[in-house]
């Protein structure tokens, strides 16, 4: 079995779990329910394109960084210019949890991505409840139908979908509600890192539709080859993660690169 195949077993029963805890009626109380989203397709545009994530530790890399809090580095990450923040929530591979968004939400005023396995729809009524704006499906993990049915609900609660691909087969995924691609440029199978695979499959994209770089950009050539080739945002997380003050790597890249 593929760590993905793993990750998804295991959230089936993660799922099961919370929705016997907590009602979607329950989730539906939460303060977040109702209020307006902020859009990660604008700030893209606005800011630096950059995507910044809060990831504590991986199945690929281990710990990461386990000394910061959320707080920290999102609020420095907003205010260095980040457009976007992904914050990944799964615990058992990922160390993260639904207090981490609900922790920094009424701190920053710019889109926070829920980072996470999302397989059922109880999960779409939990990210709106924790604050979230928008939401990542991964293709590899679901059908082209699952894709379209969870895009409905997701615009229905005022979340924004990334969908994430990784080959030519998924872009069957790609349905005309999605508010982005992603392009992820590591294989979630084997952790294999290739831009010139990602840049390939971007060339056949719809040409209306915002794309996003995700994973193993780790320096300035990688963002600007990227760049170059027309994506229109950089999701990165170790490269800031990995340094003892996060907010403070993602200033220098950002003057280094001069967006
Ligand atoms: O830390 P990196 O290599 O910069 O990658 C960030 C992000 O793209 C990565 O965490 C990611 C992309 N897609 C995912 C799906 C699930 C979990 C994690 C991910």
């Amino acid at each position: 079995m593929n760590i993905l195949d793993k990750i998804i077993q295991r959230k089936k029963e993660e799922v099961s779990f919370s929705k016997s805890n907590t009602s979607v009626s329950a989730l539906k109380e939460s303060e977040f329910f109702g209020r307006e989203n902020f859009s990660l397709k604008e700030s893209l545009k606005k800011r630096s394109g950059i995507i910044a994530e809060f990831k504590r530790q991986s199945p690929s890399k281990g710990i990461i960084n386990d000394t910061v809090s959320p707080l920290e580095v999102v609020s420095a990450y907003e205010k260095f210019g980040a457009s976007g923040i992904s914050v990944l929530t799964d615990r058992d591979f990922f160390g993260g949890s639904s207090e981490d968004i609900l922790n920094v939400r009424n701190s920053v005023n710019i889109p926070i991505l829920r980072k996470d396995f999302m397989i059922d729809e109880y999960q779409f009524y939990e990210a709106k409840s924790i604050g979230a704006d928008v939401i990542l499906l991964i293709a590899a993990c679901l059908s082209p139908q699952q894709v379209s049915e969870f895009t409905e609900l997701s615009h229905e609660l005022g979340l924004e979908v990334l969908l994430e691909i990784h080959t030519e087969e998924e872009l069957k995924h790609i349905h005309k509600n999605i508010d982005l691609v992603g392009i992820n440029n590591r294989n979630l199978k084997d952790f294999k890192v290739d831009l010139q695979h990602s840049v390939n499959l971007k060339n056949q994209l719809p040409k209306d539709i915002l794309s996003v770089a995700e994973s193993g950009i780790y320096n300035e050539e990688d963002f600007r080859y990227l760049k170059n080739e027309g994506f229109d945002g950089f999701l990165m997380g170790e490269y800031f993660m990995k340094h003892e003050d996060p907010g403070k790597k993602l200033a220098e890249f950002i003057s280094n690169t001069g967006i």
